[in-house]
C-alpha cells in the first residue's frame, strides 16, 4: 500500500511523433501503464502516479499551471510557451532544429533582410525575438501546421519551422536561411510539484534508461603493459573495472563506451594488442 497522500501527475503527448517515444521511455523505466483506446488518462501500476495524455504543445502551460507535476514535451515548445517550468532532463530523442527558410531561388541572404516581410510560423514568440535581435521587424502569420506550403499559397515570403531530415524543405523547394536553435524532447517539472520525492524517483529511472540507450558495455583482455594506454582509449563513465586473469601478464577490462564510438574503440584496442573484445547492450543502469 502506498503511503503517498497525493498522486504524481505526468503529462505525456497523446498523439504525434513524441507520443510513442515518450510511452516507450516510461515503459522501459518500469512505469507500466495500459492506455485504453484513445483514453486520456492511465494509472501507473504499483506506483502513486497518473499519466495524463495531452497535446504536446499544451504540456508546458499545463505544467506551469500545476495541472500536471511533470511532463514530456519538446524544448522548442517550452521556449515558445515561455512557461515557468524547470527542465529536469534531456531525453535523448526528438532532436530537431528551428530554422528560417526561404525559397531556393530567393535572393535574401540574411535575417535582417526580412524586415517588413511576411513570415508564417507556429513559433511566433521565438521568431519575433530572433528577428528583433537581428534588426528585422516582420509581419508574423501564425499557422499551426503545413507551414512549408504557405509561401506557395502567397501568405508569406519566408517561414520559420522545425527541420529534422530536411526532406519537407526539399520537397517544397525551400532552403535554410538561418538556424535559430536546436531542440529535443525534455522532461519538465513545475515548482509546486505534488510529490517531489516521487518526481525525483521518476527522473532517476528515466536517467537510467537514457544513459543506457547511449552507452554499451565493452569487455576485453589486454596485456598489463598496455593497460594504461587501453584506459586512455576507454576511460569509462566513472572508471573502468580491471580484473586479474590466470596469466599474470594479462588483465580483463569492463567499461562503458558510447555506442556510436564502439567500432572505432574496438579497432584501436585491437591495434594495442587487446583480444576477446565484446560489446553488450545495456538496457538500464544506475550510476
Ligand atoms: N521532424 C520534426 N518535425 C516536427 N517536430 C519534431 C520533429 N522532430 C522532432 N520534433 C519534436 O516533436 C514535437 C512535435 O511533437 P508532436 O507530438 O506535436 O508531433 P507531431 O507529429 O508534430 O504532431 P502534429 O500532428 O500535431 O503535427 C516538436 O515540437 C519537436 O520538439
Ligand atoms: O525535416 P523533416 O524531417 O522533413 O521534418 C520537418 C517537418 O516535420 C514537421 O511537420 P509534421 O510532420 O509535424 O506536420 P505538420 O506540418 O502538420 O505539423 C515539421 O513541421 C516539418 O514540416
Ligand atoms: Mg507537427
Amino acid at each position: 500500500m502506498s503511503t503517498h497522500a497525493t498522486r504524481l501527475r505526468i503529462g505525456i503527448p497523446s498523439k504525434g511523433r513524441l507520443s510513442e517515444l515518450a510511452g516507450e521511455l516510461l515503459l522501459q523505466a518500469g512505469l507500466n501503464f495500459r492506455r485504453q483506446n484513445r483514453g486520456l488518462f492511465a494509472k501507473v501500476s504499483g506506483l502513486p502516479i497518473d499519466l495524463i495524455f495531452l497535446r504536446t504543445d499544451d504540456i508546458p502551460t499545463l505544467c506551469a499551471e500545476g495541472a500536471i507535476d511533470i511532463g514530456i514535451t519538446g524544448s522548442d515548445l517550452v521556449e515558445e510557451s515561455q512557461a515557468k517550468v524547470s527542465t529536469r532532463m534531456r531525453l535523448g530523442v526528438g532532436g530537431c532544429r528551428l530554422a528560417i527558410c526561404v525559397p531556393d531561388d530567393c535572393e535574401i541572404r540574411a535575417a535582417n533582410e526580412l524586415d517588413g516581410k511576411r513570415i508564417a510560423t507556429s513559433f511566433p514568440s521565438i521568431t519575433k525575438a530572433y528577428l528583433g535581435q537581428h534588426g528585422a521587424l516582420a509581419h508574423l502569420v501564425s499557422i499551426s501546421g503545413s507551414v512549408e506550403v504557405m509561401i506557395q499559397l502567397g501568405v508569406a515570403d519566408a517561414i520559420v519551422d522545425l527541420v529534422e531530415t530536411g526532406s519537407t524543405l526539399a520537397a517544397n523547394r525551400l532552403r535554410i536561411l538561418e538556424e535559430i536553435g536546436t531542440y529535443e524532447t525534455v522532461l519538465i517539472q513545475n515548482d509546486r510539484c505534488r510529490d517531489v520525492e516521487m518526481a525525483d524517483r521518476v527522473v532517476r529511472r528515466l536517467e537510467g534508461v537514457v544513459i543506457a540507450r547511449d552507452y554499451s558495455m565493452l569487455e576485453y583482455n589486454v596485456p598489463r603493459s598496455s593497460l594504461a594506454e587501453a584506459e586512455a582509449i576507454t576511460p569509462g563513465f566513472n572508471s573502468p573495472t580491471v580484473g586479474n586473469l590466470e596469466d599474470p601478464d594479462w588483465c580483463s577490462v569492463r567499461v562503458m563506451v558510447r555506442s556510436r564510438d564502439v567500432i572505432d574503440v574496438m579497432e584501436r584496442l585491437e591495434k594495442l594488442g587487446a583480444s576477446a573484445i565484446f560489446q553488450t547492450t545495456i538496457s538500464n543502469c544506475r550510476l
